[in-house]
Protein backbone atom coordinates (compact mmCIF):
# COMPACT_ATOMS: atom_id res chain seq x y z
CA UNK A 1 0.00 0.00 0.00
CA UNK A 2 1.61 3.74 -0.45
CA UNK A 3 1.94 6.18 2.59
CA UNK A 4 -1.65 7.49 3.40
CA UNK A 5 -1.96 10.44 5.75
CA UNK A 6 -3.54 8.91 9.26
CA UNK A 7 -6.34 11.38 10.88
CA UNK A 8 -6.05 11.59 14.41
CA UNK A 9 -9.61 10.28 16.93
CA UNK A 10 -10.86 10.16 12.45
CA UNK A 11 -12.10 13.33 12.68
CA UNK A 12 -14.08 14.18 9.82
CA UNK A 13 -13.64 10.76 8.62
CA UNK A 14 -17.41 9.53 7.22
CA UNK A 15 -17.53 5.89 8.46
CA UNK A 16 -21.38 5.24 7.35
CA UNK A 17 -24.28 6.36 5.61
CA UNK A 18 -27.04 6.45 8.43
CA UNK A 19 -30.72 7.67 8.26
CA UNK A 20 -31.04 6.83 11.92
CA UNK A 21 -29.98 10.36 12.68
CA UNK A 22 -27.81 13.21 11.67
CA UNK A 23 -25.64 15.97 14.02
CA UNK A 24 -24.76 19.06 12.52
CA UNK A 25 -21.90 20.57 14.37
CA UNK A 26 -21.88 24.15 13.14
CA UNK A 27 -25.86 25.22 13.33
CA UNK A 28 -26.18 22.70 16.28
CA UNK A 29 -28.91 20.93 14.59
CA UNK A 30 -29.21 16.98 15.56
CA UNK A 31 -32.22 15.31 14.02
CA UNK A 32 -33.68 11.93 14.90
CA UNK A 33 -35.03 10.26 11.92
CA UNK A 34 -36.70 13.01 10.48
CA UNK A 35 -37.82 15.00 13.43
CA UNK A 36 -35.75 17.81 15.41
CA UNK A 37 -34.26 16.78 18.75
CA UNK A 38 -36.59 19.58 20.44
CA UNK A 39 -39.52 18.44 18.41
CA UNK A 40 -39.76 14.67 19.35
CA UNK A 41 -37.65 13.75 22.56
CA UNK A 42 -40.42 16.48 25.07
CA UNK A 43 -43.39 14.51 23.17
CA UNK A 44 -42.31 10.84 22.88
CA UNK A 45 -42.57 7.78 24.58
CA UNK A 46 -39.52 6.00 24.50
CA UNK A 47 -41.22 3.26 22.71
CA UNK A 48 -42.70 5.71 19.99
CA UNK A 49 -38.94 6.61 19.89
CA UNK A 50 -37.20 3.32 19.38
CA UNK A 51 -40.31 2.26 16.88
CA UNK A 52 -39.19 5.20 14.82
CA UNK A 53 -35.25 4.46 14.73
CA UNK A 54 -36.44 0.47 14.12
CA UNK A 55 -38.74 1.08 11.62
CA UNK A 56 -38.16 4.62 9.91
CA UNK A 57 -41.91 5.70 10.98
CA UNK A 58 -44.04 6.48 13.79
CA UNK A 59 -46.21 3.82 14.70
CA UNK A 60 -49.97 3.99 14.85
CA UNK A 61 -51.85 2.96 17.60
CA UNK A 62 -52.25 -0.54 17.31
CA UNK A 63 -49.16 -0.93 16.38
CA UNK A 64 -47.84 1.03 19.69
CA UNK A 65 -49.69 -1.05 21.51
CA UNK A 66 -48.15 -4.58 20.08
CA UNK A 67 -44.92 -2.95 20.18
CA UNK A 68 -45.13 -1.71 23.95
CA UNK A 69 -46.28 -5.74 24.62
CA UNK A 70 -43.55 -6.51 22.92
CA UNK A 71 -41.30 -5.37 24.71
CA UNK A 72 -42.73 -5.57 28.10
CA UNK A 73 -43.24 -9.33 27.80
CA UNK A 74 -39.36 -9.86 27.09
CA UNK A 75 -38.14 -7.84 30.23
CA UNK A 76 -37.59 -10.70 32.78
CA UNK A 77 -34.12 -11.87 33.10
CA UNK A 78 -32.98 -15.55 32.91
CA UNK A 79 -32.19 -16.99 36.40
CA UNK A 80 -28.37 -17.78 35.44
CA UNK A 81 -28.13 -13.64 34.95
CA UNK A 82 -29.39 -12.76 38.42
CA UNK A 83 -27.01 -15.25 39.52
CA UNK A 84 -24.41 -13.67 38.04
CA UNK A 85 -25.26 -9.91 39.11
CA UNK A 86 -25.49 -11.40 42.57
CA UNK A 87 -21.88 -12.25 42.56
CA UNK A 88 -20.88 -9.32 40.99
CA UNK A 89 -22.64 -7.40 44.12
CA UNK A 90 -20.76 -9.13 46.69
CA UNK A 91 -17.06 -8.41 45.00
CA UNK A 92 -18.36 -4.34 44.36
CA UNK A 93 -18.27 -4.67 40.71
CA UNK A 94 -18.68 -1.02 39.36
CA UNK A 95 -22.34 -1.07 37.86
CA UNK A 96 -21.28 -0.26 33.83
CA UNK A 97 -18.46 -3.17 34.85
CA UNK A 98 -21.82 -5.53 35.84
CA UNK A 99 -24.04 -4.46 32.74
CA UNK A 100 -21.42 -5.46 30.11
CA UNK A 101 -20.49 -8.60 32.15
CA UNK A 102 -24.85 -9.38 31.92
CA UNK A 103 -24.98 -8.31 28.55
CA UNK A 104 -22.44 -10.28 27.49
CA UNK A 105 -24.31 -13.11 28.80
CA UNK A 106 -27.52 -12.81 26.92
CA UNK A 107 -28.10 -15.93 24.87
CA UNK A 108 -27.64 -14.91 20.87
CA UNK A 109 -30.82 -15.42 19.49
CA UNK A 110 -29.46 -15.48 16.18
CA UNK A 111 -32.95 -15.69 14.09
CA UNK A 112 -33.26 -12.49 12.85
CA UNK A 113 -31.76 -8.76 13.94
CA UNK A 114 -35.34 -7.60 14.93
CA UNK A 115 -35.87 -10.42 17.87
CA UNK A 116 -32.36 -10.21 19.46
CA UNK A 117 -33.13 -5.94 19.29
CA UNK A 118 -36.38 -6.60 21.30
CA UNK A 119 -34.81 -8.74 23.75
CA UNK A 120 -31.45 -6.77 24.50
CA UNK A 121 -33.52 -3.42 24.69
CA UNK A 122 -36.05 -4.52 26.55
CA UNK A 123 -34.01 -6.35 29.21
CA UNK A 124 -31.38 -3.36 29.64
CA UNK A 125 -33.42 -1.93 32.46
CA UNK A 126 -33.93 -5.03 34.21
CA UNK A 127 -29.99 -5.73 34.69
CA UNK A 128 -29.73 -2.06 35.64
CA UNK A 129 -32.34 -1.82 38.44
CA UNK A 130 -31.65 -5.37 39.48
CA UNK A 131 -28.08 -4.61 40.06
CA UNK A 132 -28.30 -1.43 42.09
CA UNK A 133 -30.70 -2.81 44.61
CA UNK A 134 -28.23 -5.49 44.89
CA UNK A 135 -25.35 -2.74 45.56
CA UNK A 136 -27.79 -1.13 48.00
CA UNK A 137 -28.49 -5.12 49.42
CA UNK A 138 -31.96 -5.34 48.50
CA UNK A 139 -33.53 -7.38 46.64
CA UNK A 140 -34.73 -6.98 42.58
CA UNK A 141 -37.81 -6.12 41.73
CA UNK A 142 -39.74 -7.82 39.05
CA UNK A 143 -40.96 -5.40 35.81
CA UNK A 144 -44.38 -4.76 36.02
CA UNK A 145 -45.73 -5.10 32.50
CA UNK A 146 -48.49 -2.75 32.79
CA UNK A 147 -45.94 0.03 32.81
CA UNK A 148 -44.67 1.20 29.88
CA UNK A 149 -40.81 0.82 29.23
CA UNK A 150 -39.23 3.96 31.24
CA UNK A 151 -42.07 3.93 34.06
CA UNK A 152 -40.92 0.42 34.50
CA UNK A 153 -37.17 1.24 35.14
CA UNK A 154 -38.39 3.35 37.76
CA UNK A 155 -40.53 1.59 38.71
CA UNK A 156 -37.85 -1.55 39.21
CA UNK A 157 -35.19 0.47 41.00
CA UNK A 158 -37.83 2.41 43.80
CA UNK A 159 -40.09 -0.87 44.03
CA UNK A 160 -43.23 2.18 43.68
CA UNK A 161 -45.05 3.35 40.80
CA UNK A 162 -43.25 6.86 39.78
CA UNK A 163 -45.19 10.07 39.05
CA UNK A 164 -46.17 10.95 36.19
CA UNK A 165 -43.80 13.99 35.74
CA UNK A 166 -40.56 11.69 36.75
CA UNK A 167 -41.88 9.13 34.09
CA UNK A 168 -42.10 12.26 31.42
CA UNK A 169 -38.30 13.53 32.45
CA UNK A 170 -36.86 10.11 32.35
CA UNK A 171 -39.20 10.05 28.78
CA UNK A 172 -37.50 13.19 27.52
CA UNK A 173 -34.12 12.14 28.68
CA UNK A 174 -33.93 8.90 26.87
CA UNK A 175 -35.17 9.83 23.75
CA UNK A 176 -32.85 12.93 23.77
CA UNK A 177 -29.89 9.95 23.83
CA UNK A 178 -30.87 7.07 22.28
CA UNK A 179 -29.08 7.78 18.88
CA UNK A 180 -26.06 10.14 18.10
CA UNK A 181 -24.39 9.68 14.76
CA UNK A 182 -21.22 7.93 14.42
CA UNK A 183 -19.80 8.17 17.81
CA UNK A 184 -17.49 6.03 19.50
CA UNK A 185 -20.28 3.43 21.21
CA UNK A 186 -21.60 2.99 17.80
CA UNK A 187 -19.14 2.83 15.96
CA UNK A 188 -18.06 0.31 17.66
CA UNK A 189 -20.81 -2.13 17.56
CA UNK A 190 -21.33 -1.37 13.77
CA UNK A 191 -17.47 -2.85 13.82
CA UNK A 192 -18.38 -5.46 15.75
CA UNK A 193 -21.51 -6.65 13.57
CA UNK A 194 -19.66 -5.47 10.55
CA UNK A 195 -17.31 -8.77 10.95
CA UNK A 196 -20.55 -10.68 10.87
CA UNK A 197 -20.86 -11.19 14.80
CA UNK A 198 -23.94 -10.88 16.62
CA UNK A 199 -25.76 -8.25 18.05
CA UNK A 200 -24.87 -9.33 22.29
CA UNK A 201 -21.43 -9.00 21.08
CA UNK A 202 -22.05 -5.87 19.44
CA UNK A 203 -24.06 -4.19 22.42
CA UNK A 204 -21.57 -5.17 25.09
CA UNK A 205 -18.50 -3.75 22.95
CA UNK A 206 -20.76 -0.74 23.05
CA UNK A 207 -21.28 -0.91 26.68
CA UNK A 208 -17.69 -0.78 27.21
CA UNK A 209 -17.04 1.87 25.19
CA UNK A 210 -19.98 4.27 26.68
CA UNK A 211 -18.22 3.86 30.04
CA UNK A 212 -15.43 6.15 29.41
CA UNK A 213 -15.13 9.70 30.92
CA UNK A 214 -14.38 11.10 27.49
CA UNK A 215 -17.55 9.47 26.45
CA UNK A 216 -20.99 8.50 28.57
CA UNK A 217 -18.64 8.39 31.80
CA UNK A 218 -18.81 11.68 32.36
CA UNK A 219 -21.88 13.09 34.21
CA UNK A 220 -20.86 11.51 37.48
CA UNK A 221 -18.16 13.32 37.45
CA UNK A 222 -20.05 16.72 35.94
CA UNK A 223 -21.80 16.70 38.95
CA UNK A 224 -18.69 15.93 41.33
CA UNK A 225 -17.66 18.87 40.15
CA UNK A 226 -20.77 21.23 41.14
CA UNK A 227 -20.42 19.33 44.33
CA UNK A 228 -17.15 20.48 44.72
CA UNK A 229 -18.14 23.66 44.54
CA UNK A 230 -20.69 24.37 47.26
CA UNK A 231 -21.51 27.88 46.71
CA UNK A 232 -22.03 30.29 43.82
CA UNK A 233 -18.68 32.15 45.28
CA UNK A 234 -16.51 29.44 44.92
CA UNK A 235 -16.97 28.28 40.84
CA UNK A 236 -13.99 30.38 39.68
CA UNK A 237 -11.67 29.09 41.91
CA UNK A 238 -12.52 25.71 41.52
CA UNK A 239 -12.84 25.83 37.73
CA UNK A 240 -9.50 27.84 37.38
CA UNK A 241 -7.56 25.90 39.30
CA UNK A 242 -8.79 22.75 37.18
CA UNK A 243 -8.01 24.32 34.31
CA UNK A 244 -4.83 25.37 35.54
CA UNK A 245 -3.79 21.61 36.59
CA UNK A 246 -4.68 21.00 32.89
CA UNK A 247 -7.50 19.02 34.02
CA UNK A 248 -11.09 18.85 31.33
CA UNK A 249 -14.43 20.10 32.55
CA UNK A 250 -16.52 17.66 32.38
CA UNK A 251 -20.01 18.10 30.38
CA UNK A 252 -18.07 20.42 28.43
CA UNK A 253 -16.55 20.49 24.31
CA UNK A 254 -17.47 18.24 22.10
CA UNK A 255 -15.77 16.56 18.72
CA UNK A 256 -18.41 17.50 16.65
CA UNK A 257 -20.78 20.38 18.12
CA UNK A 258 -18.81 24.03 18.03
CA UNK A 259 -21.52 25.46 19.45
CA UNK A 260 -23.95 24.65 22.26
CA UNK A 261 -25.33 21.25 21.96
CA UNK A 262 -28.69 21.12 20.82
CA UNK A 263 -29.90 18.37 23.49
CA UNK A 264 -28.60 20.83 26.68
CA UNK A 265 -31.17 23.22 25.80
CA UNK A 266 -34.03 19.79 25.93
CA UNK A 267 -32.38 18.62 28.91
CA UNK A 268 -32.13 21.84 30.65
CA UNK A 269 -36.14 22.38 29.81
CA UNK A 270 -36.90 19.04 31.23
CA UNK A 271 -35.07 19.92 34.46
CA UNK A 272 -36.40 23.50 35.09
CA UNK A 273 -39.75 21.48 34.54
CA UNK A 274 -38.34 19.26 37.41
CA UNK A 275 -36.68 21.24 39.70
CA UNK A 276 -39.45 23.95 39.69
CA UNK A 277 -41.62 21.75 40.93
CA UNK A 278 -39.60 20.95 43.98
CA UNK A 279 -36.67 19.02 44.82
CA UNK A 280 -32.71 20.30 44.63
CA UNK A 281 -33.62 23.55 43.49
CA UNK A 282 -30.49 24.85 45.20
CA UNK A 283 -28.15 22.18 43.49
CA UNK A 284 -29.77 23.72 39.88
CA UNK A 285 -29.06 27.22 40.43
CA UNK A 286 -25.68 26.50 41.60
CA UNK A 287 -25.02 24.05 38.27
CA UNK A 288 -26.32 26.82 36.39
CA UNK A 289 -23.55 29.22 37.93
CA UNK A 290 -20.88 26.72 37.33
CA UNK A 291 -22.22 26.07 33.60
CA UNK A 292 -21.66 29.90 32.84
CA UNK A 293 -18.43 29.97 34.90
CA UNK A 294 -17.11 27.47 33.24
CA UNK A 295 -18.20 28.42 29.48
CA UNK A 296 -16.10 31.80 30.59
CA UNK A 297 -12.83 29.84 31.65
CA UNK A 298 -12.72 27.62 28.93
CA UNK A 299 -12.71 30.53 26.45
CA UNK A 300 -10.30 32.43 28.23
CA UNK A 301 -7.93 29.11 28.52
CA UNK A 302 -8.74 27.34 25.19
CA UNK A 303 -9.22 30.36 23.06
CA UNK A 304 -10.78 29.78 19.75
CA UNK A 305 -11.94 26.08 20.52
CA UNK A 306 -15.60 26.34 21.19
CA UNK A 307 -16.08 24.51 24.02
CA UNK A 308 -19.45 24.21 25.12
CA UNK A 309 -21.67 22.92 26.95
CA UNK A 310 -22.45 19.29 26.09
CA UNK A 311 -25.56 17.24 26.60
CA UNK A 312 -23.59 15.63 29.69
CA UNK A 313 -23.73 18.32 32.06
CA UNK A 314 -27.43 18.40 31.75
CA UNK A 315 -27.54 14.69 31.95
CA UNK A 316 -26.39 15.00 35.43
CA UNK A 317 -28.54 17.81 36.67
CA UNK A 318 -31.63 15.96 35.17
CA UNK A 319 -30.81 12.03 36.63
CA UNK A 320 -29.77 14.29 39.93
CA UNK A 321 -33.41 15.97 39.72
CA UNK A 322 -35.03 12.65 39.28
CA UNK A 323 -33.12 11.13 42.47
CA UNK A 324 -31.18 8.93 40.88
CA UNK A 325 -27.34 8.47 42.41
CA UNK A 326 -24.71 9.21 40.09
CA UNK A 327 -23.46 5.63 39.73
CA UNK A 328 -26.86 5.00 37.64
CA UNK A 329 -25.88 8.18 35.10
CA UNK A 330 -24.06 6.04 32.52
CA UNK A 331 -26.15 3.09 33.07
CA UNK A 332 -29.11 5.14 32.45
CA UNK A 333 -27.76 6.28 29.80
CA UNK A 334 -26.70 3.08 28.22
CA UNK A 335 -30.45 1.83 28.48
CA UNK A 336 -31.71 4.24 26.27
CA UNK A 337 -28.74 4.17 23.79
CA UNK A 338 -28.82 0.21 23.49
CA UNK A 339 -32.03 1.65 21.08
CA UNK A 340 -29.46 3.37 19.05
CA UNK A 341 -26.94 0.65 18.94
CA UNK A 342 -29.32 -1.93 17.99
CA UNK A 343 -31.04 -0.27 15.12
CA UNK A 344 -27.43 0.81 13.84
CA UNK A 345 -26.49 -2.95 14.15
CA UNK A 346 -29.51 -3.74 11.68
CA UNK A 347 -28.49 -0.97 9.53
CA UNK A 348 -24.95 -2.08 9.38
CA UNK A 349 -26.15 -5.59 8.50
CA UNK A 350 -28.34 -4.40 5.60
CA UNK A 351 -26.19 -1.86 3.72
CA UNK A 352 -22.50 -2.24 5.29
CA UNK A 353 -19.51 -3.68 4.50
CA UNK A 354 -16.59 -4.94 6.46
CA UNK A 355 -15.26 -2.07 8.65
CA UNK A 356 -11.65 -2.47 8.09
CA UNK A 357 -9.48 1.18 7.97
CA UNK A 358 -5.81 1.07 7.60
CA UNK A 359 -3.11 2.49 9.74
CA UNK A 360 0.53 4.04 8.92
CA UNK A 361 3.28 2.16 9.95
CA UNK A 362 5.57 4.42 11.77
CA UNK A 363 7.76 1.41 13.57
CA UNK A 364 11.36 -0.18 12.24
CA UNK A 365 12.21 -2.23 9.71
CA UNK A 366 14.68 -4.66 8.48
CA UNK A 367 16.05 -6.13 12.03
CA UNK A 368 17.47 -9.25 12.47
CA UNK A 369 16.49 -11.49 14.81
CA UNK A 370 18.75 -11.70 18.53
CA UNK A 371 18.88 -15.11 20.06
CA UNK A 372 17.67 -14.51 23.52
CA UNK A 373 21.05 -14.99 25.72
CA UNK A 374 22.58 -12.12 23.62
CA UNK A 375 20.02 -9.59 24.43
C1 LIG B 1 -22.19 11.75 25.30
C2 LIG B 1 -20.86 12.27 25.03
O1 LIG B 1 -19.98 11.53 24.75
S1 LIG B 1 -20.64 13.96 25.09
C3 LIG B 1 -18.92 14.16 25.58
C4 LIG B 1 -18.74 13.83 27.03
N1 LIG B 1 -17.36 14.03 27.46
C5 LIG B 1 -16.99 15.07 28.24
O2 LIG B 1 -17.76 15.93 28.61
C6 LIG B 1 -15.54 15.08 28.64
C7 LIG B 1 -14.91 16.46 28.50
N2 LIG B 1 -14.74 16.79 27.09
C8 LIG B 1 -13.68 16.29 26.37
O3 LIG B 1 -12.80 15.59 26.89
C9 LIG B 1 -13.59 16.62 24.89
O4 LIG B 1 -14.21 17.86 24.62
C10 LIG B 1 -14.21 15.51 24.01
C11 LIG B 1 -13.54 14.15 24.32
C12 LIG B 1 -15.69 15.38 24.26
C13 LIG B 1 -13.96 15.84 22.54
O5 LIG B 1 -12.63 15.75 22.34
P1 LIG B 1 -11.85 16.06 20.98
O6 LIG B 1 -12.74 16.42 19.88
O7 LIG B 1 -10.93 14.93 20.75
O8 LIG B 1 -11.07 17.36 21.37
P2 LIG B 1 -9.58 17.40 21.83
O9 LIG B 1 -9.32 16.38 22.87
O10 LIG B 1 -8.73 17.34 20.59
O11 LIG B 1 -9.50 18.83 22.50
C14 LIG B 1 -9.22 20.03 21.79
C15 LIG B 1 -8.64 21.03 22.77
O12 LIG B 1 -9.64 21.44 23.68
C16 LIG B 1 -9.32 21.04 25.01
N3 LIG B 1 -10.54 20.54 25.64
C17 LIG B 1 -11.50 19.77 25.06
N4 LIG B 1 -12.49 19.56 25.93
C18 LIG B 1 -12.13 20.18 27.07
C19 LIG B 1 -12.76 20.30 28.33
N5 LIG B 1 -13.93 19.73 28.57
N6 LIG B 1 -12.11 21.00 29.29
C20 LIG B 1 -10.91 21.58 29.05
N7 LIG B 1 -10.28 21.51 27.86
C21 LIG B 1 -10.89 20.80 26.90
C22 LIG B 1 -8.25 19.97 24.87
O13 LIG B 1 -7.41 19.91 26.00
C23 LIG B 1 -7.52 20.46 23.65
O14 LIG B 1 -6.70 21.54 23.99
P3 LIG B 1 -5.24 21.72 23.36
O15 LIG B 1 -5.42 21.66 21.87
O16 LIG B 1 -4.79 23.00 23.89
O17 LIG B 1 -4.45 20.53 23.85
O1 LIG C 1 -21.48 12.12 19.41
C1 LIG C 1 -20.54 11.96 20.19
O2 LIG C 1 -19.33 11.89 19.83
C2 LIG C 1 -20.78 11.86 21.64
C3 LIG C 1 -22.17 12.17 22.02
O3 LIG C 1 -22.53 13.32 22.19
C4 LIG C 1 -23.11 11.07 22.15
O4 LIG C 1 -22.73 9.91 21.92
O5 LIG C 1 -24.28 11.32 22.48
Amino acid sequence: MGETASVAGLEGVVAAETRLSEVNGRSGEFTIAGFPVEELAPRATFEETVYLLWHARLPDAEELAGFREALAVRRGLPEGIVRLLRSAAVAGVPAMDALRAAVGALGVEETDGAEDARSIVARFPTIVAAYRRLLDGEEPVDPDPGLGHAANYLYMLWGERPQEGAVRALETYMNTVVDHGMNASTFAARVIVSTGSDMVSAVAGAVGALKGPLHGGAPGPALEVVFEVGSAGRAEEVLRSKLERGERLMGFGHRIYKVRDPRADVLAGAAEVLYGSGGDRGIYELALEVERTALRLLEEYKPGRNLKTNVEFYTALLLHGLGLPAGLFTPTFATARVAGWTAHCMEQRKLGRLIRPQSVYVGERGKKWVPLEKR
